[in-house]
């Protein structure tokens, strides 16, 4: 498919491209993601989008070597003034990619992040983050996304586990969906089943605990038999999994969906109403919405068992306590 002769990016004062001189725009590939697929695709987008965006932008491509490597090559674009930032692949990339944009342990945007945009082109396994906008993992709708060139303010979460601030952008899980997405990474090969399979290892070894939550700093409450999670800026997690169904990346908002008493066989009989979003009519759930933070820890742990998995954006970060929270408006968007 040919791409716009022109680009509204590119030829439009739209805020990213103000300068005379060209700007940078870089994209950071995990050649890895999707089982290897994204860096083979790559390899035939890259050169139609460099021809196109050249025009008016430095093209350039990092290709991560391993976990983290796309955050450092993130912050480096960021403090060298980049006009954008291009997560290429899964939902694991484009969380190292948005926390680039953050100082260590900042509560807020760090003000040269306002010069660089964030753009993404999904290409993961699940690419979950995507779905929220309903966009596909199809990489030459988003090159033409991208060469458009609209873009708007969305929000980021954070969340503090271990003494570390971390950021994320789709969904914040903890327990069983938080093991289950650590487990699904070694089934990668099998695509969005992946997550199903490992929810299911998860399981295995799984206890429902009580866990002490307080929401926007009120009061603190406690939710016996807890079986998951989620924190949702975005709307899905697990490979299509519609986690916290009206979450909105510009409200300014978190949505938290809690579930209680869950056994395998439950999650097996209910799956098709995660998929749907529908699974808030059963007993024991719970939806939160206009929340701008959310502690939670265990209520006590006598019995000695394993920590609570906390993870973000897929990517496993540690065990409860944690708090999130909201930034509104924190990066500028290729939408
Ligand atoms: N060169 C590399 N080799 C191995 N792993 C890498 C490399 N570069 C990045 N990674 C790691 O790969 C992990 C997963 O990548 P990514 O999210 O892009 O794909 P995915 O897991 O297939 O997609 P999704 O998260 O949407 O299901 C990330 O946690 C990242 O740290």
């Amino acid at each position: 498919m040919a791409l716009r002769a022109s680009t509204a990016w590119a030829d439009a004062p739209r805020g990213l491209q103000l300068d005379s001189k060209k700007r940078e725009c870089v994209f950071v590939v995990n050649p890895k993601g999707a089982n290897g697929r994204t860096g083979r695709e790559w390899s035939n987008i890259f050169p139609k989008l460099s021809l196109e965006l050249s025009k008016h932008y430095n093209v350039s491509q990092v290709r991560t070597s391993g976990p983290f490597h796309a955050t450092e090559a993130t912050r480096k674009a960021v403090e060298d003034g980049a006009a954008a930032v291009i997560a290429v692949g899964g939902d694991g990339t484009l969380h190292e990619v948005v926390n680039g944009f953050f100082h260590d342990n900042c509560a807020s945007a760090d003000e040269s992040s306002h010069k660089t945009a964030l753009g993404l082109i999904p290409l993961g396994t699940g690419s979950d983050f995507a779905r929220t906008f309903g966009w596909s993992n199809d990489p030459y709708q988003a090159i033409h996304r991208i060469a458009r060139g609209d873009h708007r303010r969305i929000d980021t979460g954070y969340v503090s586990v271990g003494g570390n601030r971390h950021h994320f952008i789709n969904v914040g899980a903890l327990h069983l969906s938080a093991q289950a997405g650590y487990h699904a990474t070694k089934y990668k090969w099998l695509g969005n089943l992946s997550y199903v399979i490992g929810a299911l290892q998860a399981f295995m070894h799984h206890k429902n605990r009580d866990l002490d939550i307080r929401i926007n700093g009120e009061e603190w409450k406690r939710f016996s038999r807890v079986t998951s999670i989620a924190i949702g800026n975005g709307k899905y997690f697990g490979g299509g999994m519609k986690i916290t169904p009206t979450a909105d990346p510009y409200s300014g908002d978190l949505e938290v969906t809690i579930l209680q008493h869950f056994q395998w066989y439950h999650f097996v009989i209910h799956l098709f109403k995660l998929y749907k979003g529908t699974f808030l009519e059963l007993n024991n759930t719970w939806r939160f919405d206009k929340v701008k933070s959310i502690e939670i820890k265990e209520a006590d742990n006598e019995s000695g068992d394993d920590g609570v998995f906390v993870q973000a954006d897929g990517e496993h970060l540690g065990f409860l306590p944690a708090e999130f929270g909201i930034l509104p408006g924190s990066l500028d968007f290729l939408c």
